[in-house]
């Protein structure tokens, strides 16, 4: 699906030249698609070309999320133009699969689908292409990080302790497969009173480091349960372009430079 040459990913129309990153969890409804989108926009913000591809076949929520109202547009009969939102390049698989097709017969076609987006996408060049992956272990989430040679990838968890072993086994995985784990991002860690700031953390505490600690890898950020950042999100909006200024925003740019700086 595409080679690499000189640390970048060549692929058909385009090229790849910092990251291929996965964003895994161990579990649905963690916030993997929130923070992928959010990822997004703060590499952007912080002067990279962005591409992601949706492959959450179960609950593609990547063009939701980030606003996008375009569909991918078709160029000579052999490539396709993937639509943009908020300067991100997007392919989700749920523009090509019907939502009630059942998942039995979506998962067979995950193979050909992620080969097309490879190799009839006009990407252009990117810095990052980020892929939401379907949550949990199984032969899903598998079948397409073995398909991604030398790509990373990055564990989402929730604080407890439940999540994180779940999630745990992804880095395990990872590890198997021999793709590079970046580090753990921490989200809903705590929610911060709108009236008096006092964190209360609701999930418990230190989950997201014991699991980076046990996969050896890093910390790379722990996010606050916030109303905000599912308001924005429902409404195909970012926070990070709502309110740079915020905690919540600030440390979604400190994850993406963390990011940055493995690629240096
Ligand atoms: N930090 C946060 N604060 C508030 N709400 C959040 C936060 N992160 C995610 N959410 C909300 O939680 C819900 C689940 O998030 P999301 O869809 O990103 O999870 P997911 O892990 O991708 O789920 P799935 O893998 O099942 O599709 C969404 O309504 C989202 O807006």
């Amino acid at each position: 699906m595409y080679e690499l040459e000189d640390g970048k990913f060549k692929l058909e129309y385009g090229s790849v030249n910092e990251g291929m990153i996965s964003v895994a969890s161990g579990k649905g409804g963690v916030g993997k698609s929130t923070i992928t989108v959010n990822l997004a926009v703060s590499l952007s913000e912080l002067g990279k070309k962005v591409g992601i591809i949706d492959a959450d076949i179960r609950g593609f929520s990547i063009p939701r999320i980030l606003g996008l109202t375009e569909e991918p547009e078709g160029i000579d009969d052999k490539k396709l133009k993937p639509p943009v939102a908020k300067g991100i390049k997007v392919m989700s698989m749920g523009s090509l699969v019907q939502e009630e097709d059942p998942i039995i017969w979506r998962a067979p076609m995950l193979h050909g689908i992620l080969e097309q987006f490879m190799t009839e996408v006009q990407w252009g060049e990117l810095d990052y292409l980020l892929f939401d992956l379907p949550p949990g272990t199984g032969d899903m989430p598998l079948n397409i990080m073995q398909q991604l040679p030398d790509s990373e990838i990055v564990i989402v968890t929730t604080p407890q302790i439940a999540a994180t072993n779940v999630a745990g086994r992804i880095g395990k995985m990872a590890d198997k497969l021999e793709c590079e784990t970046l580090g753990v991002v921490e989200n809903m860690s705590y929610y911060q009173c709108s009236d008096c700031g006092n964190k209360e953390y609701i999930f418990g505490q230190g989950g997201g480091k014991a699991m980076a600690e046990r996969l050896e890898t890093e910390l790379l950020g722990e996010l606050p349960l916030l109303p905000a950042v599912r308001e924005d999100s429902d409404q195909g909006k970012s926070i990070i372009l709502e309110e740079p200024e915020s905690d919540v925003s600030k440390e979604f740019i400190s994850i993406a430079k963390k990011i940055m700086d493995k690629h240096l």
